[in-house]
């Protein structure tokens, strides 16, 4: 059950928004994809073009080998669910979730037991009668899945189903749509602009800008192995540095040398590829990935400003070389205060 998208165009007037895109989604190592990327580069527009609303100007999109050209949208067996919802406001909960089904003549016994298994799946049971201008945000964004889901789509399209609720409720629905879409087997692919339920949610991200895939992976490799310099800083790096990769000879295992000191780069992530040693490579770093550990065992820096977090403090420090990052402390540290700083390699990236 794949869909196959291939050398995919789409144009607005004369301006092109999908450039050339390749992506399959539903194979077996990642059932659910997010596409993850700036606002305004073509995610919800590819979204649209995947469901047959937006014409496309190029390319192909098969669903099981079949080109889908000719199949207009209400005939794709896709699933949706957009930002708000959109439910029918003069129709009960479960009214909304068996929309689908009277269109496609199910009986009403396995109407009401498709409805009835659909809100036990989004932990909604017992509220099949209420009107859906009576739920939460969170509660309304479920009947919407539920209702994708009814049919049993081929595939489920998610743009940004979400983003209109705030971050705590966004944090829990993540992991329950998750397990949903875990249960209900269906693929999907998932437009977010949000790393964290990106990864909560999908077993690939691809990563789009300008109307462009610049890389498709597992989340950790996006994280840990962007691809160039502007992923990098679109998850998260915010000050990039010079590495020099080096090959440690009792362990055999790869290290990078930074003006922050050497550090091994152990694991799977790391193996490999251009990871042998005498390359040069980009270390991208995020606000966590300095720490303070002691002048004797770290490069000496000195401290420029010091914010208080609730767990931690969060500096900005100058190396001798003059190179500036942030970094974290626990204990509260002065400004001007001299201190040892280090990598710490499972949250940094390598590019290159
Ligand atoms: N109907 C339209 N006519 C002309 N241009 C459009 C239309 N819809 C979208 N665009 C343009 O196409 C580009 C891609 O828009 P799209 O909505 O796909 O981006 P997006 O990545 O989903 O953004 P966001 O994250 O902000 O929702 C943008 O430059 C947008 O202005």
């Amino acid at each position: 059950m794949t869909l196959e998208v291939r050398s995919l165009r789409v144009t607005y007037d004369d301006e092109v928004v999908i450039d050339d895109i390749d992506l399959d989604i539903g194979t077996a190592d990642a059932p659910v994809t997010a596409l993850l990327g700036p606002s305004g580069c073509g995610k919800s527009t590819l979204i649209r073009a995947i469901a047959g609303i937006e014409p496309i100007a190029g390319g192909t999109v098969r669903f099981d080998g079949v080109d889908l050209a000719a199949v207009p949208t209400h005939r794709r067996d896709f699933g949706v669910v957009f930002q708000d919802g959109q439910l029918l406001p003069g129709r009960t909960v479960g009214q909304n979730i068996a929309y689908g089904l009277r269109a496609r003549r199910w009986s009403r016994a396995a109407t009401a037991e498709r409805v009835a298994e659909l809100l036990d799946l989004v932990g909604l049971s017992g509220l099949a009668d209420r009107a859906v201008t009576e739920l939460s945000g969170g509660q309304a964004q479920r009947v919407a899945l539920a209702r994708a889901l009814a049919p049993r789509p081929r595939l489920l399209l998610l743009d940004e189903p979400l983003s209109s609720l705030d971050r705590r409720l966004r944090e829990r629905l993540a992991a329950e749509i998750a397990e949903i879409l875990r249960v209900a087997g269906t693929p999907a692919i998932l437009v977010t602009h949000d790393h964290q339920e990106a990864a909560v949610i999908a077993d690939r991200i691809s990563v789009m800008s300008e109307g462009r895939i610049v890389q498709s992976a597992a989340p950790d490799t996006i994280w840990r192995r962007p691809v160039d310099e502007w992923v990098a800083r679109f998850v998260g790096c915010t000050t990039l540095i010079g590495g020099h990769l080096v090959r440690d000879a009792d362990t055999g295992s790869t290290a990078v040398q930074t003006v922050l000191g050497t550090v091994a780069l152990a694991g799977r992530l790391f193996d490999g590829g251009s990871d042998g040693a005498g390359g040069e490579v980009v270390v991208g770093l995020r606000p966590r990935s300095v720490v303070v550990c002691g002048e004797e065992r770290g490069v000496r820096a000195i401290v420029r400003s010091v914010a208080a977090l609730p767990e931690e403090h969060l500096l900005s420090v100058a190396l001798d070389d003059g190179t500036i990052v942030s970094a974290v402390s626990t204990p509260a540290l002065s400004v001007g205060e001299t201190v040892g700083v280090a990598i710490d390699p499972d949250r940094i990236a390598v590019i290159g």
